[in-house]
């Protein structure tokens, strides 16, 4: 497995801007989700910066919860048969160390966002007293991914009646926490390229976790990757299937592929907030 050398060069959004409706933000935004459909959202600052604070906590909670017992009850009592939302850990591969069998996993956690704001969502022990930043965390990425899908809209004449995304009309939202043991060596994919299903996806990552295409002077995918850099106080935003085809086509729902951090083998934290209004 390579490690892909070359990194992608993303606009940078900035959020307060794009909140005080400014025409050339609102255009640079435009440019962004019009050519690659993938930018950076610059919070530092901004009236949601504290989630930079909560994301690392929460990271760690998940963390400890991910690293119990597969067969507690814990994660038991998170699994939801036939869901995308809750605990999920698939089975990836399996290897030997010091004859003992080991089995590696993706896993993640997915809290459904319509349940949790409605009170309707139990969270596992691991994360109870981290509820207030749960929340907090929920509604300030929400806030923000409404706020540029509002001004992107506008400026592209696209008219989404559910874009508020009502929570008490049944969605597919959700905040995913991910976690995937240090047992890869750096850029091994670990989720192939795809695109994402919804209007709209927001990530956290505090390394090089994604690579997106190098395309070509007009703008077609080549057959190889670049890495999706960190920028400190940013989130990255990408559009994804629904919002492409509301938009005839003029957004791109931008393809990418999760791959593991850089440097020696480590542990792959991530957090993504998916805004999903249609339930598939
Ligand atoms: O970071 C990850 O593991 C996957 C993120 C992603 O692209 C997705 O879940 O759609
Ligand atoms: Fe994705």
């Amino acid at each position: 497995m390579t490690v892909e050398d070359e990194i992608a060069s993303l606009a940078i959004i900035d959020y307060e801007a794009l909140a005080n409706k400014d025409g050339k933000e609102i255009q640079k935004l435009v440019q962004a989700c019009k050519s690659v459909g993938m930018f950076h959202l610059n919070l530092g600052n901004s009236r949601i910066k504290d989630v930079y604070e909560d994301i690392p906590s929460l990271i760690q909670a998940g963390n400890d919860f991910f690293n119990l017992p597969g067969d507690c009850e814990e994660k038991k009592q998170s699994i939801h048969k036939g869901m995308e939302r809750g605990y999920h850990a698939a089975k990836t591969f399996e290897y030997y160390e010091k004859a003992i069998l080991i089995t590696q996993s993706n896993r993640a956690m997915q809290i459904a966002r319509d349940a949790y704001v409605q009170g309707e969502w139990t969270l596992p022990a691991s994360l109870v007293s981290h509820e207030k930043r749960i929340t907090r965390t929920l509604l300030s990425l929400h806030g923000a991914i409404q706020t540029i899908l509002t001004e992107l809209c506008a400026a592209v004449n696209v008219d989404i009646p559910e874009l508020s995304d009502d929570p008490s009309v049944a969605s597919d939202t959700a905040l995913k926490l991910v976690y995937k043991p240090p047992v890869q060596e750096a850029g091994a994919v670990v989720q192939p390229w795809h695109t994402d299903f919804g209007l709209m996806t927001l990530m956290w990552y505090n390394e090089v976790s994604a690579q997106i295409p190098i395309y070509d002077t007009d703008g077609r995918k080549t057959e190889r990757w670049q890495a999706v850099p960190v920028v400190e106080g940013a989130v990255l935003v990408n559009i994804a299937d629904e919002l492409e085809a509301k938009s005839s086509g003029q957004l791109r729902s931008t393809l990418h592929r999760a791959v593991t951090p850089p440097g020696p083998k480590k542990l792959r934290n991530g957090m993504v907030y998916f805004l999903r209004p249609y339930k598939i």
